[in-house]
């Protein structure tokens, strides 16, 4: 039997590489030296050294080609959470990760560091400081989180010291900074539509919005501790800017930075649900003959309106995470990268 040369722990894959969290990570890996292959469906950029291999997750012939040379694999692909297509995200959040841990595992790959979601715990009901035993969510606020629990559940489970396959997984939540997507391109296209004027509940609300280059840090950290003898193996583990903010006072900072007004008006949160509920199973009904996607939808009402910030605490301790850049240069960073989306433009 052939014996496999181990490529060097600095050659490593990210699937999903062309994302907003996937690029950010890419930039920081080939800062710091590692050698980075991206696998995604779409090439979306250029930088020297990186090599880009477009293909399907779900494909695990195309991603042997790719992991046979590697010892390390980011897996941050999945359809974004507004695409509201169930049948995609089982096929590649489920059943595509299987994929990827089959193809790690045939091709020797020894430690895959997968991004989940803070979310895999939440139900819409207040999370105050919440650790990582907490329960997964019965009843998870849509089903793109649904597909994160059984994918974090089934990466976890693939983790095998004896295989020499070593498995952990990145719990962020609120992602944002430069480049960021959905959402604060969604806050200011809701705000241009004149939506955003309300706040729902009393507005004390404290969540964890967390600065994609902290995210990035805590996925290298983890990726550096992971060993056979380490605690992560097998672990999930949270990462936020460990600054939990008042969800109003984030969104407000982030409309007048630029150039919106902030929301003034107070509504009771139980009536906003109520009617976010009521819409939901209208345009659910209404769906074979038009497609109307509501702004206000109960899942985003649940995040606006709870408690909902995690504790770090295990980061900390097992791989000696501190976030990098504070809330209030992140949210500065972040504005000004946006010039395009400032009001009046
Ligand atoms: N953005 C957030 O607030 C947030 C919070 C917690 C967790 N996450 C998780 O972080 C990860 C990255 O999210 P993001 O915000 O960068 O999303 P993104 O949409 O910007 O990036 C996802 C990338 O995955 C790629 N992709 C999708 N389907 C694929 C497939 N079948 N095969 C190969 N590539 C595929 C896309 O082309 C895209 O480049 C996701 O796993 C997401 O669930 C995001
Ligand atoms: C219309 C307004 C009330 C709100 C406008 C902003 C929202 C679009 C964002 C505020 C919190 C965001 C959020 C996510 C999507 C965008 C928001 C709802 C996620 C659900 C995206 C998927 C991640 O896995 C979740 C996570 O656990 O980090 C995000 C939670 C916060």
């Amino acid at each position: 039997m052939a014996t496999r040369i181990r490529p060097s722990s600095k050659r490593c894959a990210v699937i999903g590489g062309s994302g907003f969290l996937g690029r950010h990570l890419v930039e920081r890996l080939v800062e710091k030296g590692y050698s980075v292959a991206v696998f995604d469906i779409a090439q979306r950029y250029d930088i020297p050294g990186v090599t880009f291999h477009q293909g399907d997750l779900c494909d695990k012939q195309a991603l042997l080609k790719v992991l046979k040379d590697v010892s390390l694999v980011f897996h941050c692909a999945s359809p974004s959470p507004a695409c509201d297509d169930r049948t995609l995200f089982w096929k590649v959040n489920v059943e595509g990760t299987r994929s990827v841990i089959q193809a790690c595992q045939e091709a020797g790959v020894q430690k895959l560091v997968l991004t989940s979601s803070a979310s895999v715990v939440f139900e819409g009901a207040d999370i105050k400081n919440g650790k990582e035993d907490l329960p997964y969510a019965k009843r998870p606020i849509d089903y793109y989180t649904e597909t994160k629990i059984h994918q974090e559940k089934i990466v976890l489970e693939a983790c095998n010291k004896e295989k020499d396959f070593l498995t952990v997984a990145i719990r962020p939540h609120g992602i944002f900074g430069p480049r960021d997507p959905q959402l604060v391109p969604i806050l200011v296209d809701t705000a241009r539509k004149g939506k955003m004027k309300f706040i729902i509940g009393d507005g004390t609300n404290l969540v964890d919005f967390t600065y994609v280059e902290n995210v990035v840090h805590g996925h290298i950290l983890a990726a550096e501790h992971l060993k056979a003898d380490s605690p992560l193996c097998g672990k999930a583990y949270h990462i936020t800017n460990d600054e939990p903010i008042r969800f109003w006072d984030f969104m407000s900072q982030v409309l007048v930075g630029l150039g919106y007004d902030a929301p003034r008006y107070h509504l009771p949160y139980a009536l906003v649900y109520g009617i976010a509920i009521l819409l939901w199973l209208i345009t659910s009904l209404l769906r074979p003959l038009v497609n109307i996607k509501p702004t206000f939808t109960p899942m985003r009402v649940a995040l606006a309106g709870t408690h909902h910030y995690y504790s770090c605490y295990r980061a900390k301790q097992d791989m000696g995470y501190q976030p990098v850049v504070r809330l209030q240069e992140a949210i500065a960073r972040t504005v000004a990268s946006y010039p395009h989306l400032k009001s009046g433009s």
